[in-house]
């Protein structure tokens, strides 16, 4: 454990949303699809702010479209930058998180949160900052697996049932300790699918807390029909 990082150190959350969204397959990027009313990442950035425990949102969008995501995002002023993001997830949360501290160089905690993952309720997200601040270095959302998993081989035989209550599903955000998160993605020599992924390799410890069922990440098109109707009669 870290020393507990002091109560008015500012959070800064990082917003990957350059991604295009290929298993969504809609004719804009992911992001800006409209879902309730309003772009998932317009709720993204209003859930975070919401939560009442982030300062900042730095979001990576995809680079060709910074200027329609500013103005996606124009409602909320100056607490709310934009970058270019890169070309896989974590080129653009490194991108991201490059800005954040360039810009506010006393940032202690950084969450990175999937615009993707844009219902995600604010107890997570408190929840996962509170755990930061109390000195874990590296947390993770996590929730239970409910099925049985397989690991198959490459022609899809399976070769390993690993021990289910041992496994978790891993949501977002993930927090970190700004000067870890730093070390791990200046550390990436592979590709990896999660930043806690990156803090792994250091061997640095990750802990978990309890994930939330709505802060499933929007992936195919029967996770948007899902969202629609889990939220549109929510105050949003
Ligand atoms: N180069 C990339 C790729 C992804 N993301 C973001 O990372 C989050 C999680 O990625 P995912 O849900 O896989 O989004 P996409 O990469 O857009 O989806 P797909 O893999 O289907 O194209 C999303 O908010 C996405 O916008 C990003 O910022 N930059
Ligand atoms: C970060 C993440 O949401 C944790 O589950 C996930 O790994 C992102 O994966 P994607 O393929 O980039 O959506």
């Amino acid at each position: 454990m870290n020393t507990p990082v002091a109560a008015d150190a500012r959070v800064v959350a990082l917003v990957p949303a350059a991604g295009r969204g290929v298993r969504l397959g809609a004719p804009i990027p992911k992001a800006l699809v409209p879902v309730c009313g309003a772009p998932l990442l317009v709720h993204a950035v209003r859930g975070l702010l919401a939560a009442g425990c982030v300062d900042q949102v730095v979001v990576a969008a995809p680079p060709d479209m910074v200027d329609v995501v500013v103005d996606a995002l124009s409602e909320f002023g100056p607490t709310v930058r934009v970058v270019p993001g890169g070309e896989e997830r974590s080129d653009s949360v490194r991108l991201a998180l490059d800005e954040a501290v360039a810009v506010h160089p006393d940032t202690r905690v950084v969450l990175v949160h999937d615009a993707a993952r844009c219902f995600t309720p604010p107890e997570v997200i408190r929840g996962v900052v509170d755990a930061v601040r109390a000195g874990a270095p590296a947390v993770i959302p996590v929730l239970p697996v409910a099925d049985t998993v397989k690991q198959v081989d490459s022609e899809g035989r399976v070769v390993a049932t690993p021990d289910r209550s041992r496994l978790r599903v891993v949501q977002t955000p993930q927090g970190f300790d700004v000067d870890l998160l730093r070390r791990a993605h200046d550390q990436q020599d592979a590709p990896v699918t999660d930043d806690a992924g990156l803090v792994e390799r250091l061997g640095e410890p990750v802990a978990t807390v309890a994930g939330h069922p709505h802060a499933l990440k929007i992936t195919t098109p029967f996770d948007l029909v899902v969202a629609e109707a889990l939220f549109s009669g929510a105050e949003l």
